[in-house]
């Protein structure tokens, strides 16, 4: 009898056992499933709001922006004639309207998109002072001298304003003495000086103060990804000057910031400008990174001398100061032109570093996250990340210091799972840190799924269509997906066996223990032997989105330990209910040229000859910046039309750079023309995109190629 009774209360505890954890699971599931439906409820809302503005819902359009105005031609002569613009992108001449009829205006526009068009030209337009708030020394600077270049009146308030520029500046504010029609200052200027706000005043009550823009306004809100305090008190300036149209400009901003934003800076009724953040001259792909010795840095030095042979522009970006000191050497060890850039280096030798790369005497900037909001190169060529970064936002922002001029350009990243606990280990205490991070890892690991669709659905944007800019849409191909439900329970339950043991394990530490398991074990778990390394590293890291396991965080006095360990699906797998699934792809792919990048070709005679002359003006024009002189989209355009005399070229780049420079353009283009050199040119164009392309069918046989050469023939 008491047996019975005992084995019946054994059977009754261990099904209550069972019982309780399915409890366990299903409310951690319904947790789960809370949190993802906050999240889609918030991203409708995004949705909508942009359905809404893109069917004329908002105030942006309900008022109509882009109509006629009575400055239409007046803008239209600057645009053309002093910036050398030959026709706006979106929004920007809507958003030039609402400001230039006294309106507030919110202006959320993709990095590289033509915001300072959007106060530039109004301030100029405008009768008086434009004040621009900017968060960076370095910004300010290039600003500035871009707009002394193209002699428009600009000066700047910072702490490295000499006496005599800071007396004509407050002059200027004060009496309207001198010429001055934008004045750029940081924002400590407009919470700290009280000399400066009071002289401000008196500009505004002298009706003189045209218009104020706070540039990289997400710095204002606490939610955006760069939040600076002395942005948060910017909100006095339309207290102060409530009549003075405020526009407030940032690349990217959620649904949140935005509102965020709007009541931080008082402006309820502004009009808001919100543009895609879709880039799609940007080429998006992830490349498996070797875990062996140095093949990474090899991979990205035949990258850039493959891809890029003229010295074009491009950023690496590493994860520590160390690594990025290494990186840089490397490269140069392997004939690139390339230095580092990271927080620890003293200021002047960062932006004797920064300055070298903005004139093209440096090819590759190879940095960490320091190397960050004061880029304005627009000609950036390629972004690379040796190492993935710590949000989808962070990756968008600092991929997209590619192309900021429109033109073809391409973002990689180095991905290896091994790669995961570093971040995560830094990430793991901020507020959603581990969350966005393995947002980040699903973007890196897909092999299926559209890159640009990942941003879209981060920003709450309806998607778009990528037209093959990116890996996974334009090779295609399906990659192999293997059943990796035996290895997910042997990997299970060495975790399981190791904590009731107390022991703890890395993720590598780990993939090796499943190796010497395989071994241990011999025929029985041979199975486990047939994923490479990399293979079982990126299981490791599924199970751990997966929530089959998780990470754990130990501190030491030196860093923080990530360590994996069974997580609450744990079960799951070892009750046979999950079945997992690696998509596995081959390493060979690496060595691919973006295809529409590819198509870009390289540059032709004439454009190399231009892009001299342009570097040789630019050092004699007060050490102004080559793409100041003439932007690689002007040089494309010149080196087509080829125009042989002032009046073609005036309609190609406007009055104020042909005056500038217009003799010494027409000469080079005579020059070379007469040479004999555009017939040998295009034949040397075709030849090489043809060897180019017939190199890489032979090599790269699992590739795709067709679309690149049919159409790298025809250029
Ligand atoms: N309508 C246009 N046509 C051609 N080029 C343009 C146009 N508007 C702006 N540009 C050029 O695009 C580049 C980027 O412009 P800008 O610096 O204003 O970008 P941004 O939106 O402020 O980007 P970021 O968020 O990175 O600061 C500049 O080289 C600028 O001259
Ligand atoms: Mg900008």
């Amino acid at each position: 009898m008491e047996t019975d009774v005992l084995a019946e209360l054994q059977i009754v505890e261990a099904e209550l056992e069972d019982v309780q954890d399915q409890i366990k699971i299903l409310l951690d599931r319904q947790e789960k499933l809370y949190e993802r439906q906050s999240e889609l409820s918030a991203l409708l809302e995004e949705c909508k709001a942009f359905t809404d503005h893109a069917s004329g819902d908002t105030s942006a359009a309900a008022e109509d922006w882009s109509g006629t105005f009575e400055w239409d031609s007046r803008a239209d002569d600057i645009r053309f004639n002093v910036f050398g613009i030959s026709t706006y992108r979106a929004n920007q001449r809507e958003i030039i309207n609402a400001c230039m009829s006294g309106r507030d205006v919110l202006v959320i526009m993709a990095a590289g998109g033509g915001k300072s068009l959007c106060y530039q030209l109004p301030a100029i337009l405008r009768d008086g002072i434009a004040l621009i708030v900017s968060p960076l020394l370095s910004l300010i600077q290039d600003q500035v001298m871009g707009l002394t270049a193209l002699g428009i009146p600009a000066q700047m308030l910072t702490s490295s304003t000499s006496k005599e520029n800071e007396r004509f500046v407050y002059k200027a504010l004060e009496k309207g003495e001198g010429e001055l029609k934008i004045l750029y200052v940081t924002p400590e200027k407009i919470s700290k000086s009280k000399r400066f706000m009071s002289k401000l005043e008196k500009c505004h009550n002298a009706g003189r103060l045209s218009l104020i823009s706070i540039d990289e306004a997400h710095c204002c809100s606490q939610w955006g990804h760069d939040f600076r305090p002395d942005y948060k008190n910017l909100g006095i300036l339309k207290t102060q000057f409530p009549n003075v149209p405020l526009l407030a400009l940032t690349a990217t901003a959620t649904h949140k910031v935005q509102t965020d934003l709007m009541e931080m800076l008082r402006i309820p009724r502004c009009v808001k400008f919100v543009s895609t953040v879709n880039r799609p001259n940007l080429f998006y792909r992830v490349c498996e990174k070797s875990s062996v010795g140095k093949v990474v840095i090899d991979e990205i030095a035949e990258f850039i001398r493959v891809s890029y042979p003229h010295n074009e522009s491009g950023i690496v970006y590493c994860f520590s100061r160390k690594e990025c000191e290494q990186v840089a050497k490397e490269l140069c060890q392997r004939g690139i032109s390339a230095n580092h850039y990271h927080a620890e280096m003293d200021a002047y030798a960062r932006e004797k570093v920064h300055i070298c790369w903005s004139k093209n005497k440096l090819q590759v900037i190879v940095g960490t996250v320091a190397f960050g909001m004061g880029i304005n190169k627009p000609d950036v060529r390629f972004v690379i990340h040796h190492s993935l970064s710590k949000s989808m936002e962070t990756y968008y922002q600092e991929s997209g210091r590619a192309g900021r001029d429109g033109l073809p350009s391409e973002c990689l990243l180095y991905f290896r799972p091994g790669d995961v606990p570093r971040q995560s280990s830094m990430v793991f205490y901020e507020n959603a840190g581990l969350q966005n991070l393995y947002d980040m890892v699903r973007y890196c690991q897909s092999k299926r799924i559209c890159r640009r669709k990942a941003f879209f659905q981060h920003f709450g944007e309806p998607l778009q269509d990528c037209n093959g800019m990116c890996d996974n849409c334009a090779y295609g191909s399906e990659p192999e997906e293997v059943d990796a439900t035996y290895h997910a329970s042997v990997i299970v339950s060495l975790l399981r066996d190791m904590q009731e043991n107390d022991q703890r394990a890395t993720i590598l530490q780990l993939v090796d223990k499943v190796k010497v398991k395989a071994k241990e074990t011999g025929g029985s778990t041979s199975m486990v032997s047939d994923l490479r390394k990399e293979d079982l590293e990126q299981l490791i890291v599924q199970l751990v989105l997966d929530r089959v396991l998780k990470e754990e965080f130990q501190h030491t006095a030196y860093a923080t330990n990530a360590y994996v360990t069974i997580g609450p699906l744990w079960k799951q797998v070892l009750q046979g209910k999950k079945i997992v699934k690696l998509t596995i792809c081959s390493r060979q792919s690496n060595n691919v040229v973006g295809i529409k990048a590819a198509k870009r070709g390289s540059s032709s005679g004439l454009e190399i000859k231009l892009d001299e002359l342009r570097k040789e003006l630019s050092s004699t024009q007060g050490g102004i910046f080559p793409h100041a002189v003439l932007s690689t989209q002007q040089i494309n355009m010149l080196s087509n039309a080829k125009p042989t005399n002032i009046e073609q070229l005036e309609k190609l780049i406007g009055k104020l750079k042909t005056e500038k420079y217009g003799s010494r353009i027409i000469d080079e283009i005579q020059q070379f023309i007469s040479s004999g050199q555009p017939e040998r040119d295009l034949l040397n164009g075709v030849e090489a995109r043809a060897k180019r392309v017939s190199k890489r069918l032979k090599t790269k046989k699992d590739v795709v190629c067709i679309e690149s050469s049919g159409d790298e023939l025809e250029e």
